[in-house]
């Protein structure tokens, strides 16, 4: 059995800082500690009271390693649900590793990846979506990431389907009651009490479901396209937006930057903006496929920020004939989807010209990315196009895609189930869906688990987590 082990690893990230701090946990985690610090108080940490900390030094045999501070979490009061002892020593990786070497010497094991928050799982101190939305919380970098992480961490809505999965638990026991006297025809289930269940339940997981078009976006960042061509000054417009929010700004994994993918926060909402090349030229055949592409794009986001130099119509070619038939495009194609239309550079433009630009299309923006103008109304503009109600309710919201397919599966079976009902199916057969049912309700909770899905669930935690 793992949690016989005692495990100990880094909770702080790698690296030097100023202190860092190691995690030992495990039935010996008192054990094999105490003998390696000396407190200064005299005070062994076998003797320690739970919840306290204390100052001593890190010690092997005479050689003294480190002066820490050493606290314990005894017995099942703890974040993982056993005895737990962390030492704050100097954040030097030297001292870090000779520690965790010491440790490691008197009998613990390296921890693996979200191994401690699987022990807290595996001890009931959490459900799996609570252990799971330690993992959001901890990558979580804006606000609305954050709330989503905490609402799932306080159990979310898992205490809500726990609560309705035993509710059909009972009733699939007296269903299956009914079996065992099938000769006598009881109905030891009341069918009129257990439609209304079978509806509640409906309903519950069906504003689930839908909650995950919110959850998922607002999760991943809100995709938003901004289609131009180059030197539109897309890239100035990102950094403006930026500094205002002063937030990360960093390359999606997978992508070079040539497609760029920014993620700004806005307001507390994360954004992705995805740049794309224009979509004005058109009879040459590669030219097509990257219009092709840039269509795919347009496709896939919530919001569409179409961004034009206004300075090129003064000087270059560009008719505002040709950005209005451009905008038509997209509109023709794209029906419904909020569509921004934004003139950048409008400092070099005179009053008279950014007014005709006005003029001739109403719903422009005018913008000079470089010199800041505009920009905060344009965020303003960018943030109404976002549902963020559901975030201010007291709704819950579905953000784990594995906590959707479940939620998906347990509808498709408690569909049966009101359908047999329905029809009035014998017991026997109502049992079959039910059950099913609550394996799907299980898998979110954590009743129904594999090794497969814990592990895949928690090798994608940090080391000392
Ligand atoms: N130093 C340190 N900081 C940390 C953690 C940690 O483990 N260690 N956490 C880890 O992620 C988070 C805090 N989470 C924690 C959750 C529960 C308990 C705990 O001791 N629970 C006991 C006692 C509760 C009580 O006193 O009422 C329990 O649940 O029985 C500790 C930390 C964030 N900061
Ligand atoms: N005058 C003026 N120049 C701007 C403004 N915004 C951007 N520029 C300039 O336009 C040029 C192109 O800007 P970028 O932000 O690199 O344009 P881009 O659309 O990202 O270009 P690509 O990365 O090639 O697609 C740069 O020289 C910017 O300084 C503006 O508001 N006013």
């Amino acid at each position: 059995m793992i949690l016989d082990d005692t495990i100990v690893a880094l909770a702080t990230s790698p690296g030097s800082g100023a202190i860092a701090v190691i995690r030992v946990s495990g039935p010996d985690a008192l054990h094999i500690t105490a003998p390696l610090f000396k407190a200064k108080n005299k005070t062994s940490l076998l003797d320690q009271k739970s919840h306290t900390l204390q100052l001593g030094n890190m010690v092997d045999g005479e050689r003294i390693i480190d002066e820490s501070l050493v606290s314990v979490f005894k017995g099942k009061r703890s974040y993982t649900g056993e005895n737990t002892v962390e030492i704050s020593c100097h954040g030097s990786p030297f001292i870090q590793q000779e520690i965790i070497n010491l440790l490691l010497r008197e009998g613990c094991r390296s921890a693996q990846p979200g191994e401690f928050t699987l022990r807290a799982f595996l001890n009931g101190k959490m459900d799996l979506s609570q252990a799971e939305a330690v993992a959001d919380l901890i990558s979580s970098d804006n606000a609305a990431s954050h709330q989503l992480a905490m609402q799932q961490m306080r159990g979310g809505f898992a205490t809500e389907i726990q609560k309705l999965r035993e509710e059909l638990l009972n009733f699939a026991s007296l269903i299956e009651l009914e079996l065992d006297f099938a000769e006598e025809d009881v109905e030891f289930a009341d069918r009129k009490q257990f439609q209304e269940l079978v509806f509640r339940i409906q309903k519950v997981l069906g504003k689930l479901i839908d909650s995950f078009a919110v959850g998922n976006v607002l999760k991943n960042g809100i995709p938003v396209a901004i289609v131009g061509e180059p030197n539109v000054g897309k890239s100035t417009l990102l950094n403006s937006l930026l500094n205002e929010e002063r937030a990360i700004v960093s390359d999606i994994a997978g992508t070079t930057r040539d497609t760029i993918e920014d993620e700004i926060s806005i307001g507390g909402v994360g954004f992705r903006f995805i740049d794309t090349a224009g979509i004005r030229e058109t009879t040459d055949e590669i030219e097509g496929l990257g219009i092709k592409k840039t269509f795919q794009k347009i496709e896939q986001a919530q919001l569409v920020m179409y961004l034009f130099d206004a300075h090129k119509i003064k000087n270059e070619n560009l008719t505002l004939a040709q950005v209005k038939t451009e905008v038509e495009k997209i509109k023709n194609r794209f029906p419904g989807k909020p569509l921004l239309i934004v003139a950048n550079k409008t400092d070099v433009l005179s009053k008279a010209d950014q007014q005709n630009f006005q003029q001739q299309i109403q719903e422009l923006h005018l913008i000079s990315a470089k010199e800041n103008l505009g920009v905060e109304a344009l965020q303003d503009k960018i943030l109404s196009f976002v549902n963020t109600g559901a975030l201010r309710s007291n709704d819950s919201i579905v953000t784990n895609s594995r906590h959707y397919d479940a939620l998906l599966k347990a509808q498709a079976e408690i569909s049966k189930v009101q359908e047999g009902l329905n029809l009035g199916l014998t017991g026997d057969l109502l049992a079959i869906d039910i059950r099913q049912a609550l394996y799907h309700f299980g898998e979110i909770t954590g009743q129904i688990t594999t090794d497969d899905l814990l592990g895949n669930i928690f090798a994608n935690f940090c080391i000392g987590k």
